[in-house]
């Protein structure tokens, strides 16, 4: 899959699927597939169009949700749909403000859409103010073809959506994201350096950049680690503001890994979560939190012998 930013002219006229794609769970594995089978009956390329930052990130920063998936992790998990090619769109000002005309002009002429596949609830252009029926309108003048796919519906009743994701997910409850999303749900990053506190607790812990501003979820964790070996790694993991060492940083992932030995600066981490221990809290000193570490080692060291994944 190719990924673009600034598209001037589409060498290729292309299917397109229009949307944020948090956390690339079930329901937009539909969409990417709907997309496919229009491409391959049209003969187009299959695309996707994303924004970066999400909209609402833009608009209101400090209400927006947490991301389920950063940037790498969604053109990942695209690619993996069989998608050719993710026009990643920068959201500011300018783009914000565009008329919905200008927008269906870029989309048909920088993008080379000629099939586009939208939610029923999609807007577009300055105040919001394009809708679906606008976008059918504009796109019977300017060429392209608009469908419209409705929410997908999980168990008949209830909406997948990178919301309910997010709760489940804050809640602990894992089984349940994994389902919405069609997968476990993991976070990916390169490992960095910390405060070398981890080897002085007798916990050296990995510290997996995060690619996105605040996590969808904090506590401490039974974890699988996959990259740092050939295969998964069980281990712990705390995932949060680390208030036992109140830095007053942002959210940090943490991972200790049990039998295991070695370097790991630099290496691209994933680490799965599987079961919620606790959440995170404030210690009187570092014996203290020492001693709870142990504790939450042995608990998952359980929970991986009871095989209950
Ligand atoms: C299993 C586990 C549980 C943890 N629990 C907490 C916690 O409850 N509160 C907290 O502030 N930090 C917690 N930590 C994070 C440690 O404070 C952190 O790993 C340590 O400061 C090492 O940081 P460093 O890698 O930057 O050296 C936990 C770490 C692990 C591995
Ligand atoms: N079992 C292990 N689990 C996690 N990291 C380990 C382990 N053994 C060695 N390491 C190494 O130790 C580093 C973490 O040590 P730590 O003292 O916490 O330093 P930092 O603060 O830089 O993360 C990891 O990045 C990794 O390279």
């Amino acid at each position: 899959m190719r990924v673009l930013r600034h598209p001037r002219t589409a060498r290729r006229d292309c299917a397109i699927a229009i949307g944020s794609f948090d956390g690339v769970h079930r329901g937009h594995a539909e969409i990417l597939e709907h997309v496919r089978t229009a491409a391959n009956g049209h003969g187009l390329d299959s695309a996707v169009l994303t924004f970066e930052p999400l909209p609402r990130e833009f608009f209101s920063p400090s209400t927006a949700p947490a991301r389920l998936t950063s940037l790498g992790e969604k053109v990942a998990l695209i690619a993996e749909h069989g998608i050719q090619t993710m026009y990643v769109q920068r959201f500011n000002q300018a783009f914000a403000s565009q008329e919905p005309d200008q927008f269906a002009w870029r989309l048909r002429d920088a993008l080379g859409a000629r099939w586009v596949l939208v939610g029923e609830d999609f807007r577009f252009g300055a105040k919001r103010a394009g809708d679906v029926h606008k976008l059918i309108e504009l796109g019977a003048r300017l060429d392209f073809h608009v469908e419209v796919l409705p929410d997908v519906q999980d168990d008949g009743e209830h909406r997948i959506s990178s919301t309910r994701i997010r709760e489940a997910l804050a809640a602990g409850h894992f089984p349940e994201a994994a389902r919405m999303l069609g997968r476990p749900y993991t976070i990916t990053g390169r490992v960095q350096h910390g405060a070398k506190r981890g080897r002085e607790l007798g916990f050296p812990t990995a510290n997996v950049r995060l690619g996105r501003a605040k996590p969808a979820l904090t506590g401490v964790f039974a974890i699988k680690c996959f990259g740092a070996a050939t295969r998964g790694l069980e281990g712990v993991a705390s995932l949060g503001y680390n208030p036992a060492v109140q830095t007053g940083g942002p959210a940090t992932l943490e991972a200790f890994l049990f039998d295991f030995q070695g370097d790991l600066y630099g290496r691209r981490l994933t680490i799965e979560f599987l079961k919620k221990l606790r959440d995170e809290a404030p210690f009187a000193s570092l014996d203290a939190l020492r001693a709870q570490i142990h504790r939450d080692c042995d608990e998952a060291r359980g929970y991986f012998a009871a095989g209950t994944r």
